[in-house]
């Protein structure tokens, strides 16, 4: 199956831009051993406008060029592309392929039975979460709201910014009026807006950020199939950081999450002709 991984190799962590960060930390967290190749499809977001077609596309692009780094599980640390992509492109690739749906989808069931998710609007399209989360729990009751200017409002730095504030009043309050119990953060990115929702969401909602339970699925496969990194000379795991668009840019914008700036390179994607 397998054979060509070894422990040594990185993994592989991918979003459209600085929200996979998220998923990022976790990794950090839970699994310290662990290399890392970030990639952010910058050029291209938000991914949350793109059609299924184009996503699709993006994907199989970045988890070939992924390879070529020789990684040895991928993490997709994008809802749109777990959504979208995940279940079309693992089959063509010989590497553990991890998305968030399912693990967002189990947590949540886990905490309540009114379910609130905010995702892209193509992830709300797709009904990924709520197919996932009424096999996880028929009981449940799911209420979706995409938000479409989360994205450039946090990629652009503007979390602080009293128009966020507002835009996320907006988008919450069909939520907060359906009486949710829980609210999945459908959206890598939206984690880094925690502290807005936080205040305008009722304490008893129970907030589910995937990131942390893709992660923790990722540790379990990496033992099972014996990939897990034990060295743990603390010089020897590294993180690099590449986009598709302005690496500055990315290096600034990253700063907030990562406490500096990151050394950022810039790949050139190759075009991968799809069988139709
Ligand atoms: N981080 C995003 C992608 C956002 C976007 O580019 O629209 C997700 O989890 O869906």
């Amino acid at each position: 199956m397998f054979l060509q991984q070894e422990a040594r190799f990185p993994i592989g962590v991918f979003d459209s831009g600085v929200g996979g960060l998220t998923v990022l930390q976790e990794v950090h967290r839970q699994l310290p051993n662990e290399s890392v190749v970030y990639f952010g499809d910058t050029a291209r977001l938000p991914y949350g406008k793109r059609s299924p077609a184009e996503i699709i596309e993006y994907v199989y692009e970045i988890l070939h060029w992924m390879q070529s780094e020789q990684v040895k599980m991928a993490i997709m640390a994008c809802n749109t592309s777990s959504a979208l992509a995940l279940d079309i492109v693992r089959k063509d690739f010989d590497l553990p392929i991890l998305g968030l749906i399912l693990p967002g989808a189990r947590a949540a069931v886990g905490k309540g039975k009114r379910i609130g998710v905010i995702a892209t609007t193509a992830t709300v399209k797709s009904e990924a979460y709520v197919r996932a989360i009424c096999e996880s729990d028929p009981q449940a009751q799911v209420f979706q709201v995409d938000c479409p200017e989360f994205v450039p409002l946090i990629e652009s730095d503007r979390i602080n910014d009293p128009y966020t504030l507002q835009v996320a009043k907006d988008y919450l309050q069909p939520l907060v009026e359906a009486n949710i119990d829980t609210l999945v953060l459908g959206c890598t990115h939206y984690p880094h807006l925690s502290g807005v929702l936080r205040q305008i969401l009722p304490s008893h909602v129970a907030l589910v950020n995937p990131a942390s339970y893709v992660v923790r699925a990722a540790s379990q496969e990496l033992d099972l199939m014996g990939l897990r990194c034990l060295d743990n000379r603390s010089d020897r795991a590294e993180t690099r950081f590449f986009v598709s668009g302005d690496p500055d840019r990315f290096a600034q914008v990253s700063r907030r999450w990562l406490g500096k700036s990151p050394l950022v390179e810039k790949v050139y994607l190759s075009p991968v002709e799809l069988l139709s």
